[in-house]
């Protein structure tokens, strides 16, 4: 049987005019799925997804429940690193932890390279089940970028001002250089398997890269997302640069060769639009809302569809990642509506 595949995620991230606007929800697999929780009671998320059938249907779980345009790998920033000679550890209730941070250039000269075919294969192989099998949507591959991943491999865990990575950027910058590029390369190497296993989009998470100011931004960081996203660009498929508190970076993101930008929820999309962000844009619903009652939902949902509609290139998603607490139904409502006024909205 051929599967016909929804490409409107992949036209609004092109720029170009879609019936509907698309819509995903970044942490959409998982958390607030009971089917997920259940598994998650016997496994881990790395037990999960070593485990590329279970993988591949918790990646699927909220396609088919909540109707997205997209489907995004279930997996975590974190999966590489091991890879790489970090001892990575998911807690609960806090978060990746690591036992061996990064504290000098040689414990960044120690880092090894990643080989995906095996180091990662199963992230491959479940790739390839879902697209070549499963999939009637696209699915978005996805790494942490090097800033967000040092902030882990440096503070040994979740932070709250990144002191420790700052320091170490400040007054290491041989080292720190050094990290980027180890991690700017396995970002590399790592997204082309995830294409060339089938992934049809890709995220970069950058999550925590807004503790810095521009200036900081451009001298540290600039140069290492440009080489990244230049060599990424090869490969023809989407690329989304995402990041939390990041609102004074949307402008440095609009000039790497990238094609969508990110946006959480605290810039409202038609001031990003002033301020000269020309391409796609993806948001930017407060995750908090969806724990309003429906109509607060939908009266802020509207209001950004309205903005994002006002050009071509719009993607919804919330501001961040959606909160365990939300009930599955609110987010297969949201799609549902999303879909029906973005569609009477276009076909004007
Ligand atoms: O606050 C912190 O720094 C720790 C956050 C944390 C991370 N992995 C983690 C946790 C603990 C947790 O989520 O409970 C650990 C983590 N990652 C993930 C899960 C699964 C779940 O939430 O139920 C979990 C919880 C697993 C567990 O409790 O055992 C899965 C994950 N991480 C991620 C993604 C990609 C996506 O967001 O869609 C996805 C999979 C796709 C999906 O669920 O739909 C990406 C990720 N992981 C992580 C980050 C850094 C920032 C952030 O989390 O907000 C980011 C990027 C981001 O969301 O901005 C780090």
């Amino acid at each position: 049987m051929t599967r016909t595949i929804n490409e409107t995620f992949l036209k609004a991230a092109r720029g170009e005019k879609t019936d509907h606007v698309p819509v995903w929800y970044m942490r959409q697999a998982g958390r607030s799925q009971p089917e997920y929780r259940e598994i998650k009671e016997k496994y881990s998320l790395f037990e999960i997804t070593h485990q590329p059938e279970l993988c591949a249907y918790v990646t699927r779980l909220p396609v088919e429940q909540y109707n997205v345009d997209a489907a995004i790998l279930y997996k975590d920033i974190m999966t590489p690193l091991p890879a790489m000679g970090m001892n990575v550890e998911i807690k609960g209730g806090i978060g990746p932890v690591i036992d061996n941070p990064i504290q000098s250039l040689a414990d960044v000269e120690k880092l090894t390279e990643l080989h995906p075919e095996e180091d990662v294969l199963y992230v491959l192989d479940t790739i390839k089940l879902l697209t070549k099998e499963q999939l009637n949507v696209p699915l978005i591959g996805f790494s942490g970028a090097p800033f967000t991943l040092a902030s882990y491999m440096i503070e040994g865990g979740p932070s709250k001002n990144y002191n420790k990575t700052k320091a170490f950027m400040y007054t290491e910058p041989k080292a720190w250089f050094a990290l980027m590029d180890k991690l700017g390369d396995m970002v590399i190497t790592y997204v082309k398997s995830q294409i060339k296993a089938g992934a049809k989009a890709i995220q970069i998470f950058d999550s925590w890269v807004g503790a810095l100011n521009v200036e900081d931004y451009r001298y540290f960081i600039k140069p290492i997302m440009n080489r990244i996203f230049a060599s990424l660009k090869e490969e023809n498929v989407p690329l989304i640069m995402f990041g939390v508190g990041a609102s004074h970076l949307a402008l440095e993101w609009n000039d790497l060769p990238i094609d969508v930008v990110g946006l959480d929820w605290r810039l409202p999309i038609h001031q990003a639009r002033a301020l000269g962000i020309h391409k796609t844009v993806q948001g930017n619903l407060d995750p908090a809302i969806l724990l309003a009652p429906w109509e607060v939902i939908e009266e802020r949902t509207k209001a950004i569809l309205d903005q994002g509609m006002a050009q071509d290139g719009y993607i919804f998603n919330l501001g961040h990642g959606v909160f365990p607490s939300v009930k599955p139904e609110t987010l297969k409502r949201l799609a549902s509506f999303i879909h029906e006024y973005s569609a009477s909205k276009l076909s004007r």
